[in-house]
């Protein structure tokens, strides 16, 4: 995640919302018109009824005029605020569906390494979190605060016009407590704040990391643990949080203890030049009341500026998502396509190591596969296979040499181009909690229902299909829980078919089936391989036997390179080994 100081919140924050709002300048300015209109009738209103009062007092005077200007102030008032509030009810909508849309679009294109790091429930309360705090935020700048703030200098301006020395008086004080109120705010609530979110976040991602893996806490009789795990996350979240909100309530003392120093340094003054027979009564009876105005405003402020506070430190960590770059589309310029029948792989030189690790795991890994084949990747746990294949899919960038596919560097082909030319059979396949039919066709949602039947029929899963109550309509549970081992890996299979990538990565299932489940699987796996270049991660005898060339990974490097028989022939090799233990990836 980027990492920002405390106090740009406010800057990130307020610049990616105006960067949203600016794409709707209509909205944004008829809401600023009818606010700015609502407050002018406002501030006319206590005129008007001023007119009243002095016509009635006047003996001929008329206060009818008078009473429709008021009437007409007070319509106006309520129709410009009513209007605004049916423009800026669109406008947030857009903006959150807008914000949504985007933070989405970038959280699935971030980094498989970004993704690893974060719970998924953590970065689901980021963004609904983000996007409400958006709403806040345009209701408190444009309804609020703004139109707080025309008035404080409206009033400032007023008092200056008719005593210099009050708006004088009045301009320190209520820069004094802005001043105060801000301060505080950025420097003190904001990365308590900041803390608190992250806990609050935590807590989302735990329950949903809880709740995902139930099965576990289940089999486990651990529900109780869970619990205490997670009391211990929402006892610190509570610590955080009360620290903020304490801050916050002292933020208020001590904004209310400046607009009291100053009520009794305007007053101290007023009353002192009265008892020197400066000031008349008159002149301490405008003190009292202009204080009185002064005092109101204020203190709706600084309410305000806690509220924004809040707003922006909500939406703070969605904007972080937004700072961290996405997997690049393409790495090195210029982007080139990918020629449908590229299915030769080579590997030239390759180097690459995860971050952090001391060593990098391949350095000059140099093989190439030629179109067609089917080969077996073998090696004990940690030795790079799954490494290997997952740079072919681009899920990490080499750093050094390249990889071809068709001859091709696969760094300037576009990603979404590369990885629909490999087709990926996981170990364990992930579904979506959709139906059997959307999740087969997942793989190209152009394909109609007798493609997907039919790559379901290849991959020998129609027949369990068709029994469901729902066949091919039956939702799956979230990642595919109510299907068997076997009956998800047919399912992926199927994806693969109607797929028809000229690739082929398998990683094979380490957990056992029965082995007539075993066999339909293998027998699926076997027609998805034909005429595909194929790298199987293999760990069962039967299906490294069928492979035309077994590669033996030790460490990052590939140490025996050939069919399996002659593999098996050599004294002393570590395929032999392996085999003669019969596991071969332990
Ligand atoms: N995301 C990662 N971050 C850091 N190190 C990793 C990451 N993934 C794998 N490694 C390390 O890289 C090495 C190779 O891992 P890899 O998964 O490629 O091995 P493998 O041969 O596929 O193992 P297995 O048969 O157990 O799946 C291991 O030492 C592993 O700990």
């Amino acid at each position: 995640m980027a990492i920002h100081t405390k106090r740009d919140a406010f800057a990130r924050v307020l610049s990616f919302a105006f960067s949203r709002w600016r794409r709707q300048p209509g909205r944004l300015a008829a809401t600023v018109a009818l606010v700015l209109l609502a407050t002018a009738a406002d501030v006319a209103i206590p005129v008007a009824t001023g007119w009243l009062v002095g016509a009635v007092a006047e003996p001929a005077g008329s206060p009818w005029r008078a009473l429709a200007l008021l009437l007409a102030l007070g319509a106006l008032s309520i129709g410009a605020r009513i209007g605004s509030y049916f423009v800026i009810i669109d406008f947030t909508l857009a903006t959150m569906r807008e914000t949504i849309a985007e933070v989405f679009a970038r959280v699935q294109r971030l980094p498989t390494g970004w993704h690893a790091n974060a719970f998924a429930g953590a970065t689901v309360r980021r963004i609904t979190r983000g996007a409400w705090a958006l709403d806040d935020l345009a209701d408190l700048l444009f309804l609020e605060l703004g139109p707080a703030v025309v008035v404080l200098i409206g009033t400032v301006a007023t008092l200056a016009a008719f005593r210099p020395e009050a708006g004088l008086l009045a301009l320190l004080g209520a820069s004094l407590f802005i001043a105060v109120s801000l301060s505080m705010t950025l420097a003190w609530v904001a990365p308590a704040a900041r803390l608190a979110n992250a806990q609050d976040s935590r807590i989302s991602g735990a329950i949903a990391d809880a709740v995902t893996s139930n099965a576990v806490v289940k089999a486990h009789a651990s529900e109780g643990r869970e619990d205490v795990r997670l009391a211990r996350i929402t006892d610190k979240w509570s610590a955080r949080s009360r620290r903020t909100w304490r801050r916050g309530t002292a933020t208020g003392l001590a904004q209310d203890t400046v607009l009291w120093a100053l009520r009794a340094a305007v007053l101290g003054a007023a009353l002192l030049a009265w008892s020197r027979g400066l000031a008349g009564p008159g002149e301490v009876a405008f003190a009292v009341s202009a204080l009185g105005m002064l005092h109101g405003y204020l203190r709706q402020i600084g309410s305000q500026v806690r509220m924004l506070q809040k707003a922006v430190n909500d939406a703070e960590e969605m904007v972080d998502i937004m700072d961290v770059a996405p997997e690049a589309p393409v790495a090195r310029t210029p982007a080139r396509a990918l020629p449908r029948c590229a299915a030769a792989l080579a590997f030239e030189h390759v180097g690459y190591g995860y971050d952090g690790a001391p060593s990098p795991l391949f350095s000059n890994l140099h093989v190439g596969v030629p179109a067609g084949q089917k080969v077996g990747l073998v090696g004990r746990s940690g030795s790079g296979k799954t490494t290997f294949v997952k740079l072919i899919q681009r899920i990490h960038e080499v750093t050094e040499g390249r990889i071809t596919l068709g001859g091709v560097d696969i760094a300037s082909v576009r990603l979404d181009d590369l990885r629909r030319h490999v087709a990926l059979v996981p170990q364990e396949p992930i579904l979506f909690h959709r139906s059997l039919a959307e999740n087969i066709g997942y793989a190209r949602p152009d394909a109609g229902m007798d493609a997907v039947r039919e790559a379901a029929r290849r991959a020998g899963a129609h027949g369990f299909i068709e029994r469901l109550p729902k066949g091919y309509g039956t939702e799956v549970g979230e990642r595919g829980v109510k299907l068997s081992g076997g009956e998800r890996q047919r399912v992926a299979i199927a994806r693969a078919f109607l797929s028809d990538a000229p690739v082929l990565v398998m990683d094979e299932a380490t957990s056992s089936l029965d082995s007539e489940a075993e066999a339909r699987v293998a027998e699926a796996a076997e027609r998805l391989m034909e005429g595909r270049t194929t790298l199987v991660i293999a760990h069962r005898l039967a299906t490294v036997e069928r492979m035309d060339r077994i590669l033996v990974f030790d460490r990052g490097r590939i140490v025996e390179d050939g069919p399996p028989a002659e593999l098996m022939a050599r004294d002393g090799g570590l395929y032999r080994a392996l085999r003669d233990r019969q596991t071969l990836a332990a």
